[in-house]
């Protein structure tokens, strides 16, 4: 059978359905299709159910802490690993039942089950159906890679999404990639009461972030106990279930370890070879991100892409503002811009590591009179009060133009606090918007302008 819709949004991942949203009500006949679970990544597998395990981690970590503060009954903690598994599905599913309701209920909108694959560039092939739209939106996210190490085949492993159906505690997680994906379950897993080893090939701990950023984040992870070795690259697999090694080239001392279970944390990969994109003429990066301008348009006009299959972000939200800049290209004045967009992220352990714009390392390199505001967590005043105080703040500022060029906060709540001084980037108002702003006692904001009035 042969449809036509007006605009067709192929995955309903962070992007998707507020696109489809937004063209069924400007009155445009809308289908989105979905292969597999609506919400995509974040809802199901990425987001929203490992905050919801580094909450679990976080209490039974604090229940571990609780006679500091003066609380007994929890000596003798433990973790129920199908009770954490039950109330991260519970929030996943909701999360998951909520995006599907607001699909269903949206007027002019067609949520269409299945795989869908372009057979040209105004085609595309679902299942038996031909669908023809005068403009597509592609939002169909990434995957966890998997590189075909020797043994690939023989060891069982795990990715972000096997990790979600763990219900029994690894005695043993080995990880391979200390980033986000390795550091957040390494972290969380070690804190549920397994041994943790993460095997990273990068020499330097985080390279992107400055050295005392990234030294910081190594001592808290390494002082829970969690074995990090760097400057060891995964090079084969070795072993059989319960039974894991990593040969590594560079540092062998994770030889040494055998685990029971294995974790690749080794980065995505874009979910752009099986959509038919050559047929519809779409050109792709050497990574197979598909190339977008500013506004998320591909190389063919009435094709876009939105999320991190564009590969310009890897984030819920660089995916969700992809939505608004199309949805303002197609709807609007075609006013926002890819390029307006300030680098923002969070590593979420436990504290975070909150990042805005450039680190100090960027900062100089770009030339600039670079002065720079730190606190150690210890002095503020919230933190202590809270017993959380590992961790420091530091803001970069352009000297001579006042501008804020960036931020990291290493701490508790340093993830929300670090907006103040991203709202401040985006009005592109002088740091002394902040130093001479009186902010609510006792927060961990509260220290940003005492931190801008010591620069160096
Ligand atoms: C473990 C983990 C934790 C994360 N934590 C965070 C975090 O804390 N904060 C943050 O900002 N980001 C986080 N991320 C990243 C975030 O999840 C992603 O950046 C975000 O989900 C990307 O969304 P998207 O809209 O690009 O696509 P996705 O959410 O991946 O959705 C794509 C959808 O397209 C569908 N699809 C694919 N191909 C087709 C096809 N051919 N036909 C039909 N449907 C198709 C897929 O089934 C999927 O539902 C995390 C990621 C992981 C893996
Ligand atoms: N808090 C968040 O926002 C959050 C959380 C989880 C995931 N994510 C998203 O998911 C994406 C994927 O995360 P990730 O951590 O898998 O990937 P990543 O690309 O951030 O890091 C992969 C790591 O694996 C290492 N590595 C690669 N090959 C290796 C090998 N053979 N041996 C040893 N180390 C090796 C790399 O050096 C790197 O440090 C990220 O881009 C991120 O945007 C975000």
């Amino acid at each position: 059978m042969n449809q036509r819709f007006d605009a067709v949004v192929i995955g309903a991942g962070q992007a998707g359905p507020p696109l489809a949203e937004r063209l069924g009500k400007a009155g445009r006949r809308v289908a989105v299709i979905e292969r597999k679970l609506v919400g995509g990544t974040c809802v199901n597998t990425g987001c929203i159910p490992t905050k919801a395990m580094v909450a679990s981690a976080y209490v039974a970590h604090m229940a571990g802490r609780a006679h500091e503060y003066g609380v007994r009954g929890s000596e003798d903690t433990r973790v129920d690993m199908q009770r954490v598994w039950e109330r991260t599905q519970g929030i996943s599913g909701k999360a998951r039942s909520g995006v599907e309701q607001w699909l269903v209920g949206m007027p002019n909108v067609t949520l269409l089950r299945g795989h869908a694959r372009f057979e040209s560039p105004t085609t595309l092939r679902f299942g038996e159906d031909l669908i023809e739209a005068e403009s597509f939106f592609i939002n169909v996210g990434g995957r966890a890679s998997v590189p075909d190490f020797p043994g690939i085949h023989d060891v069982p492993f795990l990715t972000n999404t096997g990790m979600m159906e763990l219900r029994e505690l690894p005695e043993h997680l080995m990880i391979v990639g200390g980033s986000y994906i390795g550091l957040e379950f390494g972290q969380m897993f070690r804190r549920f009461g397994s041994k943790v080893t993460i095997v990273e090939r990068s020499q330097r701990f985080l390279p992107r972030e400055d050295a005392d950023v990234a030294d910081a984040v190594l001592a808290m992870l390494r002082d829970e106990g969690i074995t990090v070795h760097l400057g060891a690259e995964c090079i084969a697999l070795e072993g059989k279930a319960g039974a894991i090694r990593i040969k590594a080239r560079g540092n062998q001392l994770c030889e040494q370890a055998v685990g029971t279970h294995l974790l690749l944390a080794v980065g995505r990969q874009p979910n752009t070879d099986d959509l038919g994109l050559d047929r519809a003429g779409v050109a792709l990066d050497e990574r197979g991100n598909i190339k977008v301008d500013d506004h998320g348009r591909s190389s063919v006009p009435h094709i876009w892409a939105m999320g991190d299959c564009n590969g310009k972000g890897a984030f819920t939200h660089t995916s969700y503002n992809d939505f608004e800049i199309v949805a303002d290209a197609v709807l609007g004045q075609g006013r926002r811009r890819i390029s307006g967009r300030i680098q923002a992220y969070s590593l979420f352990t436990d504290p975070p590591l909150a990042r805005i714009g450039m680190s100090e390392q960027e900062a100089r390199k770009s030339g600039r009179e670079v002065l720079v505001g730190t606190r150690p967590m210890a002095r503020v005043g919230r933190a202590v009060e809270r017993g959380e105080t590992v961790g420091f703040m530091k803001v970069v500022v352009d000297g001579a133009s006042k501008e804020l060029l960036g931020a990291a906060i290493f701490g508790v709540n340093g993830d929300e606090a670090i907006h103040c001084l991203l709202d401040t980037m985006y009005a592109k108002a002088p740091y002394t918007t902040v130093s001479e702003a009186v902010h609510i006692h006792p927060t961990v904001a509260e220290l940003l302008p005492t931190t801008l009035q010591s620069l160096a």
